[in-house]
């Protein structure tokens, strides 16, 4: 039963999860003419069948509440570990345990694939983290204008709650955050300020290998470590206290653009990138190198496209969106020929570099966009037998997709990391005589809304274009 105490403050049962994993909730509202209609609100943080008083924040344009006193909870809610819970806004199921939260993944990717009209019996409970701590092995912190090192506030971007902990990166990027923080504060370093572009320290980015044990670090500044004299104090701390750090770099980045990027960068210790593996395959990452950031469970993800994809030694194949080739190189073990297409130009030398230092010989990689690239490789190669896709979180879109139908692989390994997008783009394969055969979801992001997932889809009407 939903009643409003009066214009911003309501009772009110929580309906579902939006797609960010936030309370969804109608509340009734008299419209100018008198009629009562239902306003959408999310309340975050809440779960659905229980029932909130809740009260309307602003801007309330955006119809978000925040919870005054929860009525009647979910069964499964349980208190929040992190002491930074609701306000850095990085782990916002952690008030729900985990057998809910997997739940809640699968029937999130059967809700979107429902919508664009696919059967969500196809769709297989999420696979479970062995690891739901302290899994994440990239971290990015950002410096406050007082030169505090944290976490960006929820739904308040320019506040940097400074860091006490962090429960999904691995504990040695915590502390090794800690000391960058104590060093900044004990030389009383300014925090660059994002509206007067003054101050020096900007963000900083950890890295760590579980495999091999190496550790990176980034620090953004806006000036050159030769013109701050307790950089050498920051590099004397790092080189005793964590000997595994095989790369500390520091980078100058003057523009005003709010990014972790490089104008000039400098080695303060090491090398400039760090060694990890991954399903028995070496890499070379260097700090703008995207890779998995959940290790164990990446390589359940690279077992069960192989799995699906069943790869044979005579075929030739696709890997689109490669990235540094985290599933070109145990594909190429598989298949005769196999060609790789990234837009970042940056990935596709170091996937070069990865596959010849794993002595692989039969990949190909090419540095372009996904739609000019896919028409590229097919007119110098010809058409797939098989093809995988691992899209950024916006998807590959229509064309991309028609291109790919078009092209007519045998079967296609779609491996999303946001179902909603996978579902309207494996739409666009149905008319070309393709069938959705398998949808596994894998839980990649434990104490998070986000859900990755490999699926399956076969050509299985060959008359049709
Ligand atoms: C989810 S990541 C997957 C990378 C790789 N498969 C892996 O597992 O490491 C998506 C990749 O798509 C690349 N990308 C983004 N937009 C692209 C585009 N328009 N064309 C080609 N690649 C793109 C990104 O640089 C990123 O490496």
């Amino acid at each position: 039963m939903a009643y409003r105490y009066n214009e911003n403050t309501f009772v009110v049962a929580i309906d579902h999860l939006d797609d960010r994993g936030a309370g969804r909730a109608y509340v009734p509202r008299e419209n100018k003419k008198g009629k009562i209609k239902r306003q959408r609100v999310t309340i975050p943080y809440t779960l659905p069948g229980e029932t909130v008083e809740a009260t309307l924040v602003p801007p309330y344009r955006n119809k978000r509440a925040r919870v005054d006193k929860i009525i009647e909870s979910h069964p499964e809610r349980i208190v929040a570990r992190c002491p930074h819970f609701e306000r850095c806004g990085g782990c916002s199921w952690q008030h729900l345990t985990y057998d809910a939260q997997l739940e809640q993944k699968t029937n999130q990717v059967k809700r979107f694939l429902d919508e664009q009209g696919f059967n969500p019996s196809l769709v297989r409970p999420t696979m479970r983290a062995n690891s739901q701590w302290h899994y994440r092995n990239k971290m990015e912190f950002t410096f406050g204008p007082d030169g505090s090192l944290g976490l960006h506030e929820q739904g308040n971007f320019r506040n940097i709650i400074p860091l006490e902990t962090c429960l999904i990166a691995r504990k040695e990027m915590v502390e090794a955050t800690m000391e960058v923080a104590d060093w900044a504060r004990e030389h009383q370093l300014p925090g660059y300020h994002k509206e007067t572009h003054e101050g020096l320290l900007r963000h900083l980015m950890v890295r760590h290998s579980e495999a091999t044990g190496e550790m990176m670090l980034a620090l953004f500044a806006t000036e050159s470590p030769e013109h701050i004299p307790a950089s050498t104090d920051l590099v004397r701390r790092i080189e005793k206290k964590f000997p595994q750090v095989k790369s500390f770099m520091w980078l100058e980045n003057s523009d005003i653009a709010d990014r972790a990027q490089a104008e000039t960068s400098h080695i303060l210790l090491g090398r400039d990138f760090i060694f990890d593996e991954l399903a028995g395959y070496r890499y070379r990452l260097w700090f703008d190198t995207f890779f998995q950031t959940n290790p164990a469970q990446a390589e359940k993800l690279v077992e069960l496209a192989i799995e699906m994809g069943k790869p044979e030694k005579s075929e030739y194949m696709i890997d689109l969106f490669c990235g540094v080739g985290t599933f070109s190189l145990p594909f190429a073990s598989r298949v005769r020929e196999l060609v790789g297409v990234e837009i970042v130009e940056t990935s596709i030398e170091s996937a070069k570099r990865n596959a010849t230092d794993n002595k692989i010989t039969n990949t190909h990689f090419l540095a372009k966009d996904a739609r000019h690239g896919l028409t590229e490789v097919i007119n110098t190669f010809g058409s797939p037998d098989l093809l995988l896709l691992d899209p950024p979180r916006s998807g590959a879109g229509g064309k991309v997709m028609r291109r790919i139908a078009r092209s007519k692989p045998s079967r296609i390994v779609y491996v999303s990391c946001n179902p909603q997008t996978f579902a309207t783009d494996i739409k666009e394969l149905i008319p070309f005589g393709y069938k959705l055969e398998k949808v596994q979801p894998v839980d990649l992001f434990p104490q998070t809304y986000h859900v990755e997932l490999v699926a399956l889809l076969s050509r299985v009407n060959t008359s049709t274009l």
